[in-house]
């Protein structure tokens, strides 16, 4: 009897991209399951396999050899149902796409929007209701459904769930309420989904790549069933948003952020992975919580944690190619800094925290300096959180200063201060401070608080990047609005809970003068009888658009070239409408349209740069950007 082992599944499935076990011999029988694309099975007219196992069962099934010696019961081929706990058995599963496993395959599930046609050719008369309905109509009873939910967390798993039965749906759902559904898939609720991550969890999604995998990280890639990926959003879980260290749970933010690739950026559901490496956690609460999906141990660190990273990164590039763009999501300080300044040379990659926010607020600028007027250098910022965020957007300012104005990075730098917990960063620190931190160290004699900085400095900027809520006090806004007649003021710690004031605290302390702008999503407010709009700083503006914009000129390395062409295509998505209102981001509901421009900038850039391996340069880059987007609507089926 032939029999085929393990690896040459694996094999099939590396050309294939199906992911099919098998018992580690399996009767040729069983191998009715093929792989579709090598002329196994069959395929219907869109390449899509028809399942033999389906055939099987319907007596059409091509001549096999017996499947006899597995032991099973009676009809159980497989030897799966009679089975005890003793036993063991392997798992099976067929990556197929019609009847049955067709309605359980997310890719291309329809539900009743399959028609009569499409369900007599798939095997699906009888598995679904009589009812034919449209991807619209499914959309307005599913918009129906979770408007019931009061609990945003339910709303979450909801959209979860969604993902996982039917991700057409999904993304069509995500793509027409943007601004409706960006809070739940996203922050805040997606920080909250991530504290709770272990209770809520059902299926996994993503890779979870953990210091028991040390050592086969090639083989645990090889394990995903797309081959083709061409955006990883990864990991460690050590700083979720301004919530701190939530581990293994973290895989929350790299789902979601990938979620917003397809939605506002158009890649490929199929081209995204998310991933989480897991190296422990020192969050006491998560190691006790018995709920806890991660590792129970305290994070590995140095070199013990510089070796996972490093195979990771090998092991990717091994896998994907030289173009697979890996963007770094929520790391510590400590390890976010390190992690880009090591891989920005070998690797395509990007920190969100740190260059994605830092676009985004440059571009936010950008627009309220039609407000208030002046040029970027004759303003002066005051920042409150000198990490990732902190540190990433002063660069990229003073950046554009020195190239607007052609004065010396060092020199535009000093335009820029900073507060971390200690106070203001100032030379008499220097010694003492990180090595990100140093270069805001100014000369100034030391101050002790934000309130009193702000004083001291007169900023006509002031940005909270602290993770910290609620320091943004009355005292302090009030303070912005005594030296500036429109104060701008960016609140950007996520989740809302996190913000470092409100969008209606800014407004009333300001009496309606702040210019606001929050990472986390704020109501309007109503102030004085007149309305207020705040924007949503967040890097979901930027870093879609930016990464559609890399992998449609085929950008082997990210440049900081190409987060001011990011920043400048958002800007100029700004009308003179959303300023009148007070707005210095365009809305979220037009995010397709402003995420092409946005590649169209960045894709540009790469060319000129020549670091763009996608040749010959499309003639119109905005054009071809759209035309490169994912579409969420139903295909017709032969
Ligand atoms: O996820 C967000 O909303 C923004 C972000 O990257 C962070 O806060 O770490
Ligand atoms: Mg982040």
């Amino acid at each position: 009897m032939l029999s085929l082992n393990r690896s040459s599944f694996l094999r099939c499935d590396e050309k294939q991209g199906l992911l099919v076990s098998q018992r580690r011999r399996m009767p040729l029988a069983l191998a009715g399951v093929r792989c579709a694309a090598r002329g196994g099975g069959e395929l219907n007219g869109r390449g899509i396999a028809v399942d033999n196992t389906v055939k099987e069962l319907r007596g059409e099934a091509e001549p096999v050899l017996e499947p006899k010696s597995t032991g099973g019961v009676v009809e159980d081929a497989h030897a799966e149902d009679g089975d005890v706990d003793e036993q063991f058995i392997m798992p099976w599963t067929v990556s197929v796409a019609s009847g049955y496993s067709l309605l359980r395959n997310p890719q291309h599930n329809k539900g009743l929007a399959f028609n009569e046609k499409e369900r007599d050719a798939h095997y699906l008369r009888g598995l679904l209701p009589p009812a034919c309905v449209t991807q619209e109509l499914q959309e307005k009873k599913i918009m129906h459904n979770l408007r019931q939910y009061q609990v945003p967390l339910q709303r979450y798993v909801s959209m979860m769930d969604l993902q996982e039965r039917n991700e057409k749906l999904f993304y069509k759902l995500l793509i027409d309420h943007v601004e409706e559904l960006l809070p739940i898939v996203y922050t805040p609720t997606v920080g909250e989904a991530c504290q709770k991550y272990g209770s809520i969890f059902r299926h996994p999604q993503g890779l979870y790549i953990s210091l028991n995998e040390r050592g086969k990280i090639l083989e645990v890639l090889r394990n995903w069933p797309e081959r083709n990926i061409q955006v990883i959003v990864v990991t460690d879980g050590e700083r979720i948003l301004g919530l701190g260290d939530l581990g293994c749970q973290g895989m929350g933010i790299p789902v979601g952020k990938l979620a917003l690739y397809t939605a506002l950026g158009g890649l490929r559901p199929s081209a995204c992975l998310p991933v989480t490496i897991d190296v422990g956690t020192n969050n006491e609460q998560l190691l006790k919580d018995e709920f806890y999906i991660g590792l129970r141990r305290r994070r590995a660190t140095g070199q013990e944690y510089a070796e996972l990273m490093h195979e990771f990164m090998t092991a990717v590039k091994q896998r994907y190619g030289e173009k697979v763009l890996i963007q770094f999501e929520d790391f510590a300080n400590h390890n976010a800094f390190e992690l880009l300044a090591k891989y920005r040379k070998t690797h395509l990659v990007f920190n969100d925290d740190i260059q994605g926010t830092a676009s985004v607020v440059l571009a936010g600028l950008f627009a309220a300096l039609n407000i208030v007027g002046g040029t970027l250098a004759e303003h002066s910022f005051l920042f409150l959180g000198a990490g990732e965020a902190g540190t990433g957007i002063a660069e990229l300012i003073a950046r554009e200063m020195s190239k607007q104005t052609k004065a010396p990075l060092e020199e535009t730098r000093k335009k820029i201060w900073m507060v971390d917990s200690k106070g203001l960063i100032v030379s008499s620190r220097k010694e003492s401070l990180q090595h990100f931190k140093k270069p805001w160290a100014h000369d100034h004699e030391p101050v002790s608080n934000l309130l009193d900085a702000v004083k001291a400095i007169k900023p006509t900027v002031l940005i909270g990047s602290s993770g910290v809520g609620r320091t943004f006090t009355k005292e302090v806004v009030e303070a912005m609005a005594t030296f500036n007649e429109k104060p701008i003021i960016l609140a950007l710690s996520n989740p809302t809970t996190q913000s470092e004031c409100s969008a209606e605290e800014a407004y009333t302390w300001s009496k309606g003068r702040a210019i606001f702008a929050s990472g986390s999503p704020f109501d309007p407010v109503e102030y004085d009888g007149k309305i207020f709009v705040p924007g949503q700083a967040n890097n979901a503006y930027v870093f879609p658009g930016f990464g559609l914009g890399l992998v449609i000129s085929g950008a082997t390395r990210v440049h900081d070239d190409m987060l001011l062409a990011a920043s400048e295509a958002l800007a100029q998505q700004v009308t003179q409408e959303n300023l009148d209102k007070g707005l210095i981001y365009p809305p979220f509901s037009n995010i397709r349209k402003i995420s092409a421009h946005i590649a169209a900038n960045v894709a540009a850039k790469a060319y000129e740069l020549g670091l763009a391996s996608r040749l010959p340069c499309p003639k119109d880059l905005v054009k071809y950007a759209e035309s490169c987007m994912y579409n969420p609507g139903y295909r017709s089926y032969r």
